[in-house]
């Protein structure tokens, strides 16, 4: 099967890569054009712009870092919109808002392509091992078709309706997991301040009822101080900013994810923001002990 693939960041080239590895026919593009090199001495052949890219594949898959960059993408000069078509299809995995997605949408079906979005849950190592769950919404055919594609990328693909859908459950699962970051940072801070051992801490929480993959993950590198980015810090600040909003559509009051919010917001001031988003552990660290 050929695909296109637009954008090889993190997340991209990781995924691009493992469709390469499984035989698929790979044409890459990235707006910094040097991060297509790793891909090509792999096999990948290179676009030179999105619509290139678009005009010679049948599905052309996305995985941009947020809605400036997935519209830019689609709409610009030279971008999808100028190639595709009828019996093509656009598959923007990127995490957006469901306004953005709705967007795309109109633009690429009023074009006569098709249209699926399909955000995931995983980070870099899934995305490297084939272990993402995947969350796609709009086009049913278009889903069936990429289904060859999304075995390679997942471990389960849900099919959730209409466009926005996905969008909105990605933002869901990202809204708690930042909010969870949050409070596993602030145990960490009271565990050492009130003279526990942090690294007794991860070994209980690790038997108890919230265990989970991201604390046993990430908490042994940030009591090293190590932030080694699998996830920005930047794009999970701006997954809760738009779930925030989101919130607000729906008049759901979210205090704790507003608070968890301002804490990320407080990471990127201090220059984190390329940083993993566990290093909103750092702005605990700038607190000064009481006497
Ligand atoms: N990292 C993770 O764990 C996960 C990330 N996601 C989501 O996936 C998406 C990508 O994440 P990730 O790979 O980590 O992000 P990166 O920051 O590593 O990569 C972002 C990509 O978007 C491109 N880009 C940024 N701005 C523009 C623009 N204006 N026009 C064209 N291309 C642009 C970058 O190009 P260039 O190289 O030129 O800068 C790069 O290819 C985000 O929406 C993120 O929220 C979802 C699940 C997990
Ligand atoms: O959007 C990023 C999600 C990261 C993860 O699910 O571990």
């Amino acid at each position: 099967m050929e695909v296109g693939f637009l954008g090889l960041g993190i997340m991209g080239k990781a995924m691009s890569m493992n469709l390469l590895m499984n035989g698929f026919k790979v044409t890459v593009w990235n707006r910094t054009l040097s991060k297509c090199n790793e891909l090509v001495a792999h096999g990948a052949s290179i676009g030179k712009t999105p619509a290139e890219v678009i005009n010679k594949c049948k599905i052309t898959i996305a995985m941009l870092s947020d809605p400036a960059a997935a519209l830019w993408v689609v709409l610009d000069k030279d971008g999808v919109l100028e190639q595709i078509c009828g019996g093509k299809g656009y598959i923007d995995m990127s995490t957006v808002d469901p306004e953005t997605s709705c967007r795309i949408n109109e633009a690429i079906t009023s074009k006569g392509g098709q249209f699926l979005e399909a955000p995931v849950s995983g980070s870099k190592q899934p995305a490297e091992t084939g272990q993402l769950v995947i969350l796609a919404a709009g086009d049913k055919a278009l889903y069936e078709a990429a289904m060859p594609a999304f075995d390679i990328l997942g471990k389960k693909s849900f099919f959730l309706g209409q466009v926005g859908n996905g969008a909105k459950m990605k933002l869901v699962v990202n809204m708690i997991m930042g909010s969870m970051m949050n409070a596993f940072s602030e145990g960490l801070t009271l565990a050492d301040r009130s003279g526990l051992n942090p690294r007794d801490l991860l070994d209980v929480l690790d038997l108890g009822a919230i265990a989970n993959p991201m604390f046993k993950g990430k908490g042994p590198a940030m009591l090293q101080n190590n932030y080694s980015p699998a996830f920005p810090l930047k794009h999970q600040q701006k997954d809760m900013r738009l779930a925030l909003a989101l919130g607000d559509e729906n008049s759901v009051p979210m205090p704790v994810a507003a608070a968890s919010n301002e804490a990320f917001k407080k990471a990127r001031s201090m220059g984190l923001g390329d940083m993993d988003f566990s290093a909103v552990f750092e702005t605990l660290k700038v607190l000064k002990h009481s006497s």
